[in-house]
């Protein structure tokens, strides 16, 4: 399967929320033809009208691939719609945190074969991150297939287990909040210590996105990254050793929270 496949076959998009239109418009980026893509949402938001996708109309009967993209608690409401679809080789990725790959068997036959999927927003500019774990139906081409398509939007990972989605989905699929929180707190941070807001803004936002993208560039891994900037005795070590202190830092920090989104995707899973 390749993208001209998806776009002939049609790609069907179940939930065009945050998420959703996220990966939507990472594809859309990519050169997927609005026209290739079915939206079913009942709440259509103005830039998805705007895209030329189609929206609330009939399905394709055998599309390449049907991405679920609602709540887990509207998923007892959505997915009816979708048990006309499959049986003709059509592959089903949900993105849904805490949903087991088990509760779309349940729906759609164990025979259909199913990616359960973690992603984050940024894929909407194609830097997103993606898990992946296929059911026992889902063959190498299937994998293959979801690995393409979510590919378009930024890299993808194969999980060996489907437990590892709860700790995923606390590091990687709830993230990017943990990280647009640092650059708020940074920039309020910063404005207390009597700058400008929109010029703490600027400063936070720029340091950000430069760290994220020199960690992701240099050879040196984060730690080595982190003393490159320290001077001995200087101001780095002095936040330093607020940030690190073993009480209420950020590792003991990062934990709990990393740990409560965890264990809030476990709760998910349980119904
Ligand atoms: N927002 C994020 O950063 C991430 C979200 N996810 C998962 O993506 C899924 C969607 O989350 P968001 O986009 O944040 O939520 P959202 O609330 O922004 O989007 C959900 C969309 O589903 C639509 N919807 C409601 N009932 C429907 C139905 N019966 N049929 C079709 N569409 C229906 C809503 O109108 C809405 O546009 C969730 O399962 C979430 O766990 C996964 C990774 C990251
Ligand atoms: O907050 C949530 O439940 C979803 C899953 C990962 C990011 N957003």
């Amino acid at each position: 399967m390749d993208m001209s496949d998806i776009a002939a076959r049609g790609l069907v998009l179940l939930g065009c929320g945050k998420m959703g239109s996220a990966m939507l418009a990472g594809w859309l980026e990519g050169g997927l033809p609005a026209s290739s893509v079915s939206v079913i949402d009942p709440y259509p938001s103005d830039w998805l009208q705007d895209t030329g996708v189609l929206i609330n109309q009939s399905l394709p009967a055998s599309p390449a691939i049907v991405l679920i993209a609602v709540k887990p608690q509207m998923m007892g409401a959505a997915l009816p719609n979708l048990q006309l679809l499959g049986g003709g080789g059509t592959l089903f990725i949900s993105v849904a945190a805490g949903t087991s790959i088990a509760t779309f068997e349940d729906i759609l036959g164990a025979g259909t074969p199913i990616v359960r999927a973690m992603p984050n927003t940024p894929a909407a500019i194609r830097r997103g991150i993606t898990a992946i774990i296929g059911n026992d139906t889902a063959s190498a081409i299937d994998l293959d297939g979801a690995e393409l398509l979510l590919s378009a939007v930024g890299q993808v990972v194969r999980l060996d287990s489907e437990t590892q989605m709860d700790a995923v989905t606390g590091v990687s699929g709830s993230g990017p909040a943990y990280v647009f929180h640092l650059i708020e707190t940074l920039a309020a941070a910063g404005e207390a210590q009597g700058l400008p807001a929109e010029l703490a803004m600027q400063l936070a936002k720029a340091t950000v996105a430069g760290a994220g993208a020199l960690a992701e560039a240099a050879e040196e891994n984060p730690s080595q990254l982190r003393v490159n900037v320290t001077s001995p005795n200087g101001t780095t070590q002095a936040a330093l050793e607020v940030l690190m202190d073993e009480g209420d830092g950020f590792p003991t920090l990062l934990n709990r929270a990393v740990g409560a989104a965890t264990n809030r995707s476990k709760e998910l899973s349980r119904g």
